[in-house]
């Protein structure tokens, strides 16, 4: 398990900026080596950072398999959706297949939603064992949370299913599906993005607190793999550690 590798810029642009070239270079390398990209995307500040920065750069967009760390139950055409401002803003804009990215079907019901959702993903990685993204890229909500997997929730002890749905999410909206954190803690690389002094103190205790109980971004220790935080200075301002 890796230490986090904490990484500080002046200004949310400046994340951003660094942030999507990060997942570039990434997404090559693992082109290069197994001839596609896997990812995970979050909803929050993800989707402009991601949206404004990605693109325009230089990459096999055709070898991207876009999925969804956790995704709101909601129609596509609900401003909750997480799946569609990135249809419009990555996907359509870069001229990227629609058949590279998987959404929640939210006409199932959410537990039959969350059951074919983890199929879509094994359908992609074939075999038994966990699935092995090369990167999910995070947020953390103020009070700790991430996916949709929130502080003191049972979802959190969940070990057997790859993807959950969860109905009472303190959160609106209540209905979401989520990974869990076995397959998040399989992957390659995760990557938290986190700006601006209002997360300051919940940084400061996921990254250096003494965590009892742990809050669920301090849960994501990938077992072999990187953990990246890129924050701002906001965001890194209560940290004791030297940067
Ligand atoms: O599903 C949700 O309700 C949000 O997407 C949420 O989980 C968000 O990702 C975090 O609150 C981080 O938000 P920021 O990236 O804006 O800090």
């Amino acid at each position: 398990m890796a230490a986090p590798i904490i990484s500080v810029f002046d200004t949310d642009a400046e994340v951003a900026e660094r942030l999507c070239s990060f997942v570039i270079e990434k997404a090559n390398a693992a082109i290069a080596i197994h001839g596609i990209f896997t990812v995970g995307l979050s909803g929050g500040s993800l989707v402009k950072y991601l949206c404004d920065g990605l693109p325009g750069k230089a990459t096999d967009w055709s070898k991207w398999r876009i999925f969804f760390c956790d995704e709101r139950y909601v129609p596509y055409d609900s401003t909750d959706c997480t799946y569609t401002p990135y249809k419009k803003g990555l996907v359509d804009k870069v001229g990227m297949s629609s058949d590279n990215i998987f959404p929640i079907d939210p006409n199932l019901s959410v537990s039959e939603c969350a059951r074919d959702y983890a199929e879509k993903i094994r359908h992609v990685f074939p075999g038994l064992g966990l699935p092995r993204f090369d990167m999910l890229l995070l947020g953390m909500g103020p009070d700790g949370h991430t996916c949709s997997l929130f502080p003191g929730h049972p979802l959190l002890q969940e070990r057997e299913q790859i993807i959950a749905p969860i109905t009472d999410s303190p959160k609106p909206p209540p209905c979401r599906v989520t990974m869990t954190l076995p397959v998040v803690n399989n992957c390659r690389c995760a990557v938290f993005a986190s700006c601006g002094v209002a997360k300051a103190d919940m940084v400061q205790r996921v990254l250096e607190g003494s965590g009892d109980p742990p809050l669920p971004a301090a849960l994501v220790r990938p077992t072999d793999g990187e953990l990246h935080w890129f924050l701002d200075k906001g965001a890194a301002t209560n940290l004791k550690q030297k940067l």
